[in-house]
């Protein structure tokens, strides 16, 4: 692989440039990363030995890849003074910014070769989860190496239509968030009920690791699992009774509702 540039040094790009030397995808001196933060850029370059800029034209002066990973408000700013050179360069450019559509991307670049991603923070483990989606001028090989770009933080998923990224930020992109809530909800009420938080915290980290890995392994759906661990008349299940009964699934439903139409307020927002 060329030249990689990344315009953005922050956690995402960390996570994905991790992810490429872990699995020996890239060396580090193929990987060309700019911003503004010396000490985002000393990190960089002292963890992984990539090069580092302060300058966008800079890094992306010689890549025939691109990587944006600014924050979703700062991409208009960032993309118009790069725009002579990527317009002329034409490299495929991977945003993985939210809420910035491919019509924009294109808009602010002047480059046609554009792969919208949603990853999520689980990234930085090398357990992502990212839903991605081509613009119409990318060849299947551009296409090929954008997906095992990102496959070396986790797993891929393209998507039938740009629309569908809402649904994935509101799912994958979001969702870290969402399990983080419940363990810290599970800590607080074993505290409640006379544990410490240290023994409430180790055993809720460890019961949702045990979980995560269990659904992710098992023959059988995430329903049958539950049914596993509810014996008729026992704990679980007074427990799922009392979460049925105060509607569980409307909040969630309600609350990737909310995410979803956030996102689809961003891509509004974020595009003049
Ligand atoms: N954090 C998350 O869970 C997810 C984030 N994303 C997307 O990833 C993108 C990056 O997010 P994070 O890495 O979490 O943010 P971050 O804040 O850690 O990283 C952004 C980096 O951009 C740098 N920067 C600021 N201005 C710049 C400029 N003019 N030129 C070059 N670099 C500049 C900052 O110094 C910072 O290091 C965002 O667009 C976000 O929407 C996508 C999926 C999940
Ligand atoms: O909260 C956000 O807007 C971003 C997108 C998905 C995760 N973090």
């Amino acid at each position: 692989m060329s030249q990689i540039a990344f315009i953005g040094g922050g956690n995402m790009a960390t996570a994905i440039i991790g992810g490429l030397i872990r699995q020996g995808e890239v060396t580090a001196n193929a990987i060309r990363v700019s911003d503004p933060g010396e000490q985002q850029r000393q990190n960089l370059a002292q963890s992984f030995g990539v090069q580092t800029f302060a300058d966008n034209l800079e890094a992306v002066s010689e890549a025939d890849l691109v990587i944006l990973a600014v924050k979703p408000q700062m991409m208009k700013t960032v993309l118009e003074p790069l725009q002579a050179t990527l317009s002329a360069r034409q490299p495929l450019i991977i945003s993985i910014a939210a809420g910035i559509t491919l019509a924009n991307l294109e808009k602010w670049s002047g480059c046609r070769n554009l792969v919208r991603c949603m990853p999520n923070t689980p990234a930085l483990l090398g357990v992502g989860a990212t839903g991605m989606v081509a613009s119409e001028a990318v060849e299947i090989e551009q296409r090929t190496l954008a997906d095992r770009l990102m496959q070396a933080t986790g797993i891929t998923v393209w998507l039938k239509s740009e629309q569908e990224i809402d649904a994935v930020t509101a799912l994958s992109g979001s969702g870290p968030a969402y399990f983080f809530l419940l363990i810290e909800a599970m800590i607080e009420s074993g505290v409640k009920l006379g544990l410490s938080e240290e023994t409430s915290r180790q055993l809720a980290l460890q019961t949702a690791l045990g979980a995560g890995q269990m659904a992710a392994n098992a023959d059988v759906g995430p329903a049958e699992l539950r049914r596993r661990v509810t014996s008729p008349g026992g704990t679980t299940e007074r427990a799922i009774f009392t979460f049925e009964g105060a509607h569980l699934r409307d909040i969630v439903d309600a609350a990737m509702q909310a995410a979803n139409d956030r996102a689809g307020e961003l891509n509004r927002l974020l595009g003049d």
